[in-house]
């Protein structure tokens, strides 16, 4: 896996899959590594070559001082694709990866095909929570927070009929930089891209989680009225929803991205 120079921070990317074909590059969750992909990559790899990648501050990346914006976070995109040569690619980012998104459909849109969306927001109407959360992490570390964040990624019933996986997702987040997540809150408790939507021009699937309470359907639905020409998928999952429904999200993302 190559260490990609960002403005001086190393970060960690890994690029497998169809040589030749498409390029699609992931975007992580906040407290998740690109592991968190797992359950596409099978069947993302046979169609895409596909580019994941750790956020600064998360997984084997570096973690530089915050605060970070989402600016810096896709600033840190185009780096590696510059780095990689790689001229376009679709884009399939999962909460804070699909705000990196809109950054970028609106900031670089020569170098996006295709956007995914999913489980995200454009901004938070209630930004004191993420106040509040950094205040608890600040105190008690990531532990202090672990349980209600992994009750807000997985429904009941999954992590009820899903242990392993769900004692999975928690190690990740545990596994997380406190400063690194905490630069991430930060940027968060301050995000409002509500502006920038209308300025993507690229083809855009929002998809939503019936069970997200994080980043409800009425934030994706927002996001979607204002992407000109953007259309949803609402999947049975809470908001990590790539995790909690691996097929109804693999399809999703291969049949939008091989549509004419
Ligand atoms: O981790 C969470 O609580 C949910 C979340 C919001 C933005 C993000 O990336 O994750």
């Amino acid at each position: 896996m190559p260490m990609i120079d960002a403005d001086g921070c190393l970060l960690n990317v890994s690029v497998e899959g169809r040589d030749g074909g498409p390029t699609l590059m992931l975007s992580n969750s906040l407290g998740c590594t690109l592991q968190m992909w797992e359950p596409q990559m099978k069947a993302l790899t046979q169609v895409f070559r596909v580019i994941r990648y750790d956020r600064r501050g998360h997984g084997k990346s570096n973690v530089p001082p915050g605060p970070y914006t989402m600016e810096r976070f896709g600033r840190d995109v185009l780096a590696i694709l510059d780095d990689l040569n790689i001229e376009k690619v679709h884009w399939c980012g999962l909460s804070m990866g699909g705000m990196v998104g809109q950054w970028l459909g609106a900031n670089a849109p020569e170098r996006f095909g295709k956007l995914i969306l999913a489980n995200t927001s454009c901004y938070y109407a209630e930004p004191t929570k993420w106040l509040e959360r950094i205040d608890a992490v600040k105190k008690g570390g990531i532990a202090a927070v672990a349980d209600a964040v992994i009750a807000g990624w997985l429904t009941q019933d999954f992590r009820d009929r899903e242990p392993d996986i769900t004692a999975r997702m928690k190690s990740m987040l545990l596994a997380s930089p406190v400063e690194g997540y905490l630069a991430c809150c930060e940027a968060l408790s301050t995000l409002d891209q509500r502006e920038l939507l209308p300025k993507i021009k690229s083809p855009t699937l929002v998809i939503a989680g019936r069970h997200d309470m994080a980043t409800p359907i009425s934030a994706g639905e927002l996001i979607r009225s204002r992407i000109p020409g953007a259309s949803m998928t609402i999947i049975d999952a809470a908001h990590i929803s790539n995790v909690e429904q691996p097929h109804a999200f693999t399809d999703a993302v291969v049949g939008f991205l091989t549509q004419r």
